[in-house]
């Protein structure tokens, strides 16, 4: 039987759950997930291919009113990443009325999109109709009532993708399972981890890069934006480094020695040359 494929945008404002989505409609970790905003900084895709089909999924930033020239940059890579898909998946989250966010995204997907309302395991069922009725209103090919936390209603999702696959060509070989590359994946592992650990405090100011990869040594750079941040990021006596370290040495399988340093750029969010450096 021949394999067809399509590539799959997922859109949506920040923290309605497309990371979450696009790893669960995988079956594994593609991307980052956080409980702040504006988590993801890239357009990553996930892979997923079995005997009939490819769906290739592109996790895109989350659409919203910028503040920074990276907030700016995000918009536009969220923009990009949707030119030229097969499918548009919007995800809007249940427990949050449709706000102006939503419908922003919603108004630049074209009208076959599919509508993916994510996060039902904490909505209540009239808070989920409701919703439903309201987005009905945007006319678009399909809705989704899912949980990417649960898996509730992701089968209908994936059946749905499978079939609208109509590429007879397959893009990527079997067993890969995302495009990222194996610097990208450690420094976004390392933020992933800082993030839970500073419960979210400076999620937009740091960045964080591989600047040694000598394996199994591997030396990650954590940049902040001001010398105030430094100290909580070290923790008190190299605390929080050292479970930062310790949590994504764990997840890569434990056969990296990360070295982790903190570095100050004055407000690199907002500065140009910094972002073009490092492909933001
Ligand atoms: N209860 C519940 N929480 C979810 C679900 N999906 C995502 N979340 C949570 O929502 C938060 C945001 O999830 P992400 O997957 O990072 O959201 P995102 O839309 O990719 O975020 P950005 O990268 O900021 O645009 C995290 O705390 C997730 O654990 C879900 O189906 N149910």
């Amino acid at each position: 039987m021949t394999q067809r494929s399509a590539f799959i945008a997922v859109m949506g404002r920040p923290n309605v759950g497309k990371s979450s989505l696009v790893n669960r409609l995988c079956g594994h970790k593609v991307s980052i997930v956080a409980s702040s905003a504006n988590t993801t900084r890239r357009q990553v895709r996930g892979i997923r291919t079995d005997s009939e089909t490819q769906l290739i999924f592109v996790d895109t930033p989350g659409i919203h009113r910028p503040k920074t020239e990276l907030g700016r940059r995000l918009n536009l890579a969220a923009t990009e990443a949707s030119e030229g898909v097969d499918i548009h998946l919007v995800v809007i989250d249940a427990t949050k009325d449709v706000g102006p966010g939503d419908t922003r995204v919603l108004e630049i997907t074209p009208s076959n999109a599919l509508v993916v309302l994510n996060k039902c395991d904490i909505a209540s069922k009239p808070q989920i109709a409701k919703q439903l009725m309201r987005l009905g209103e945007f006319n678009k090919e399909g809705y989704f009532p899912v949980s990417s936390k649960t898996g509730y209603g992701v089968d209908a999702l994936l059946a749905e993708l499978k079939g609208r696959c109509v590429d007879p060509y397959l893009y990527y070989p079997d067993e890969m399972l995302s495009d990222q590359d194996e610097l990208f994946r450690i420094s976004e592992i390392v933020r992933e981890k800082l993030l839970v650990e500073l419960k979210d405090e400076l999620p937009h100011s740091i960045y964080c890069t591989v600047t040694e990869y000598d394996p199994p040594h591997v030396c990650v750079e954590i940049v902040v934006e001001r010398e105030s941040q430094k100290p909580i990021v070290i923790g008190k006596g190299g605390g929080t480094l050292k479970k930062v370290g310790i949590a994504a040495r764990e997840e890569l399988g434990g056969r990296l020695f990360l070295e982790l340093f903190v570095k100050v750029e004055r407000n690199w969010q907002r500065n140009s040359a910094f972002l073009d450096g490092r492909g933001l």
